[in-house]
């Protein structure tokens, strides 16, 4: 519970100045945008009331305050009450600092210990056993989640729980095997390096889930994950100039079959505003598409960047690899982690959907682990 300590008119702001804690100030044109009376806002639906453009430009004529709450007069005889608490969230440090998310870097196979493995019971059926998964992807972009039955039903129900299918042109929950149901060579049996899916799309897939369903009758096709955004952090602090062409450089990705032609273009290392750090890593060196560049140093530097952060993906020190068996469901942020498997003989079946970012996140908000 916030407390108000003094409050004051400054020109045409207001400063507050509240218990244990800074001063903020309000400007006038924010505190009547921010009016939470009926007139001004639908408290039943947390939306504003009024166009940004019917927002009367008015002045404030006297100010009121005790512990609780702040009392607003205005020019136009409209008063506005701000309660200490709904004040208290705008101290600009304290705001933005809520929102960065932490990701807390790992490489190597001791992230196997850290991220969360939980029973499926205990993640579809109790908020802890919930908070847990949302918090290891938070955390470490992984988490997997053990003894769910194997079949394409039973991983929907995870996935669903995860935030909700999402549809793309592989459909909403696939199941693949060495068919080509696709043109991808994610339908074959061959051994695919580290990558990021759907560099294609203008929004790319937020968790991939991935759920071995059988490999019966041969070997291989272990799981490969390695983060991208330690990498991407090794690659600042070593190669900074690739770096900073990684984070601004475009660079085109498409898909393309009977019937669909996706193309997208964008930087692989793209940044976060708030905290300068990687946000999204765009990295499949399968799906680029041809490209033509306006100088030979640019396009000198797409081959040495890109070779220069692959380096780190393909350095087995960095990945952590392991065998899916039917029953693990694995989980992870295709926006941080990278994906691969080894070449693999026999019969092997996958089923899994993607989960977009905006789906994923609202659970993980919702469950109070972010703002
Ligand atoms: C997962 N599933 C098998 C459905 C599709 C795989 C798509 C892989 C593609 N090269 C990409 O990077 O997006
Ligand atoms: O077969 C696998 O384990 C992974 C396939 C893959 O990389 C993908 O679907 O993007």
């Amino acid at each position: 519970m916030a407390a108000i300590r003094e409050a004051k008119i400054i020109d045409r702001a207001i400063e507050i100045q509240l218990e244990k804690a800074n001063s903020i100030r309000f400007e006038d044109c924010w505190l009547r945008d921010h009016c939470r009376c009926t007139s001004c806002y639908h408290a039943d639906t947390f939306q504003r009331a009024k166009h940004i453009l019917d927002i009367p430009d008015s002045k404030i004529v006297s100010l009121k305050y005790n512990e609780n709450q702040v009392i607003i007069t205005w020019d136009d005889g409209h008063t506005s009450i701000f309660e200490a608490d709904f004040l208290a969230q705008f101290d600009y440090k304290k705001w933005n600092d809520g929102r960065k998310l932490k990701p807390v870097l790992w490489h190597g196979d001791e992230v196997a210990t850290k991220i969360t493995r939980i029973h499926v019971d205990k993640f579809l059926n109790t908020k802890d056993g919930a908070r847990s998964v949302f918090q290891s992807l938070l955390d470490y972009g992984v988490a997997l989640i053990e003894e769910v039955n194997a079949t394409l039903e039973d991983t929907e129900v995870v996935c669903k729980a995860l935030g909700g299918v999402q549809h793309t042109i592989f459909g909403g929950m696939w199941q693949f095997t060495t068919r080509a149901d696709h043109a991808d060579t994610a339908y074959t049996n061959i051994p695919l390096a580290l990558h990021n899916d759907s560099t294609y799309f203008t929004e790319s897939t937020g968790l991939q889930i991935l759920h071995c369903l059988e490999h019966s009758n041969g070997e291989g096709g272990d799981t490969i994950l390695v983060d991208g955004f330690y990498g991407a952090t090794r690659l600042r602090h070593e190669f900074p100039e690739d770096y900073a062409f990684l984070t601004k450089f475009n660079i085109e990705a498409e898909y393309i079959e009977e019937g669909h032609h996706h193309k997208f273009s964008s930087p692989v290392i793209k940044i976060d505003a708030k905290t300068n750090d990687p946000a999204q890593i765009r990295y499949n060196v399968y799906d680029r598409s041809p490209m033509a560049f306006t100088s030979s140093e640019d396009c000198r530097a797409y081959y040495r960047s890109l070779r220069n952060l692959g380096r780190y993906y393909e350095d087995t020190k960095n990945q952590w690899q392991f065998k899916l068996w039917p029953g693990t469901v694995m989980v992870m942020d295709n926006f941080r982690v990278l994906h691969g498997r080894t070449g693999f003989t026999g019969t092997r079946v996958l089923a899994g959907s993607y989960v977009s970012r905006s789906d994923w996140l609202d659970r993980a908000r919702v469950l109070g682990l972010i703002q």
